[in-house]
């Protein structure tokens, strides 16, 4: 079974999907890079056989990662809108991210002109290139591993990517500074996506057990994209009334524009699922909540269920 990864070969997200691999045997034996997030999230959504997705969700310095975020999100409005199984995510994990100045040869730091990596890499070392590269100019690229190639492949000493150690291993670089992120716990939390008819399937409720297993008494989280939301004084407060009514622990709101409109959003919620409530679809505090939001004319997209399975290093 594929799953499909945020490549190429040597991305964080490459080490991340590994590792669920070796925690989850159901997930998938062959990891298949793809270029963006948005196509792991739409081959996983398109693949007609069961297939897993694995994309970066939100680092600590810089962030949701926005692409995996809008992505998801529309997708599972578009398919549960003509009545398809959606992508949804099903587990998450987190990595400590170690950022490296990556080089062909040995340059001296003088020598280096530009800066390539995934936007969210270059912000995450702000201060180390403002202070030890302020001549070299910025360049966004698809991905960590990505700029490794490029540099690689220019055989450039005045080219330099940021990234993580596997991918100076890899392409044959130099790790030339290492640990340059401005904050030494620099995490990333990466989601395993697969979509809802398989989730029921035999391989993925054998899945959900071992997610169980894994989570032992731990709170999972249950993701979700509410819409129209009004905009007047109290609008978001009694949106988020039933929630603290019910006694659910929100860890995490965001607003994003809805696309349709300037100035009208949508918002991406994290609800802590307490381990002692049953599933949201048997909940009776959840439907409570959700009864609630129908009332008020909000619409809600479930983004999936999932425990977290741990941080790594
Ligand atoms: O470029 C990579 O290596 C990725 O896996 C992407 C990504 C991200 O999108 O956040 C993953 C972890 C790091 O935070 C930096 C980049």
């Amino acid at each position: 079974m594929p799953l499909y990864y945020f490549g190429p070969v040597a991305t964080f997200t490459h080490d991340a999907a590994g590792r669920f691999a070796n925690m989850l045997p159901e997930v998938g034996d062959v990891l298949v890079p793809m270029a963006t997030p948005s196509q792991v999230i739409q081959q996983v959504g398109a693949a007609s056989d069961a297939a897993f997705g694995c994309v970066p969700l939100e680092n600590s310095t810089e962030g949701s990662v926005r692409e995996s975020w809008d992505t998801l999100a529309r997708e599972v409005r578009r398919q549960t809108a003509c009545g398809q199984p959606a992508p949804q995510l099903v587990a998450a994990l987190t990595l400590r991210i170690e950022q490296h100045l990556l080089t062909f040869g040995e340059p001296d730091l003088s020598q280096v002109r530009e800066v390539m990596s995934h936007p969210q890499a270059l912000a995450q070392c702000r201060e180390w290139l403002e202070q030890n590269l302020p001549h070299a100019r910025q360049t966004a690229v698809a991905s960590t591993a990505d700029a490794a190639r490029i540099v690689r492949e220019t055989a450039d000493p005045g080219l330099a990517a940021i990234g993580p150690r596997k991918a100076a291993d890899v392409y044959g670089l130099c790790c030339r500074a290492e640990r340059i992120q401005t904050f030494r716990d620099n995490m990333t939390r990466f989601g395993l996506l697969a979509r809802t008819d398989h989730a029921r399937a035999a391989t993925t409720s054998r899945l959900q057990e071992r997610l169980r297993e894994l989570a032992g008494a731990d709170a999972w989280t249950l993701a979700l994209l509410l819409a129209g939301i009004e905009n007047r004084p109290g609008g978001l407060m009694s949106a988020l009334r039933p929630l603290h009514d019910e006694g659910f622990n929100l860890t995490r709101i965001e607003s994003r524009p809805s696309g349709q409109r300037l100035g009208e959003y949508v918002f991406f919620l994290d609800v802590q699922w307490p381990a002692d409530q049953p599933e949201p679809a048997a909940s009776f505090a959840w439907r409570r909540v959700q009864n609630a939001w129908a009332q008020a004319g909000i619409t809600v997209t479930s983004l999936g269920w999932f425990p977290d399975l741990g941080v790594f290093p």
